[in-house]
C-alpha cells in the first residue's frame, strides 16, 4: 500500500457515537468540553447525537440511530475523508446487536487513519492535543494508487 498525506483542518468534522450504559459518560464529557467541541462541526448517531442537542447548546448532525445504520454511515463519512476525529465511548462489557457494524466502523477509522478515542481517558488526551485545536496532517492509503495497482 501506497501512502499520501490529508490535512485535517482547524475546523474539523467530530463524530461523537456511545453506547447506551456510557451515553451520560459522554454527555457528561460533552458538557465539560462545551466550548472546545463548539468550535467544530459536530456529527453524532441517532440517539447519541440526539441526546447531546438536548441537553448541551452544541449543534449535531445526526444520522439514524447506531443498530438501524448510523454507525455505516459514520463509518461512510470516514472513508469519504468527511470526518477527521472519531470519540466512540464503546461498551466492552455488553454485547450489541449490531456489533457488525460497530467492528466495521472502527475498521474504517483505522483504515483511514483518523484519531480515534474509545474510552474517556483517551478522549480527554485528545482533546488537549493539537489535533484537537490546530491544522495537523495525517498520512492515509493513497486511493488512486491502490485503483491503479489493482487495474493494472
Ligand atoms: O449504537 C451506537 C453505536 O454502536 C450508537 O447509536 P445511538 O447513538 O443511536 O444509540
Amino acid at each position: 500500500m501506497q501512502y499520501t498525506t490529508r490535512i485535517l483542518p482547524c475546523q474539523k468534522n467530530i463524530a461523537l457515537v456511545a453506547h447506551d450504559h456510557l451515553k451520560s459518560s459522554l454527555l457528561n464529557w460533552c458538557t465539560k468540553n462545551q466550548s472546545k467541541l463548539s468550535r467544530h462541526n459536530l456529527w453524532g448517531t441517532g440517539t447519541t447525537g440526539t441526546l447531546i442537542r438536548q441537553q448541551t447548546s452544541l449543534e449535531v448532525r445526526t444520522m439514524l440511530s447506531g443498530p438501524m445504520g448510523g454507525d455505516q454511515q459514520i463509518g461512510a463519512l470516514i472513508a469519504e475523508g468527511k470526518i477527521d476525529i472519531l470519540i466512540f465511548f464503546w461498551d466492552p462489557l455488553n454485547a450489541v446487536p449490531h456489533d457488525p457494524d460497530v467492528k466495521a466502523l472502527l475498521r474504517l477509522a483505522t483504515v483511514w487513519n483518523i484519531p480515534v478515542a474509545t474510552n474517556q481517558a483517551t478522549a480527554d488526551a485528545l482533546i488537549q492535543s493539537p489535533f484537537f485545536s490546530d491544522e495537523v496532517s495525517i498520512e492515509i492509503p493513497d486511493y488512486q494508487q491502490y485503483l491503479i495497482d489493482r487495474t493494472k
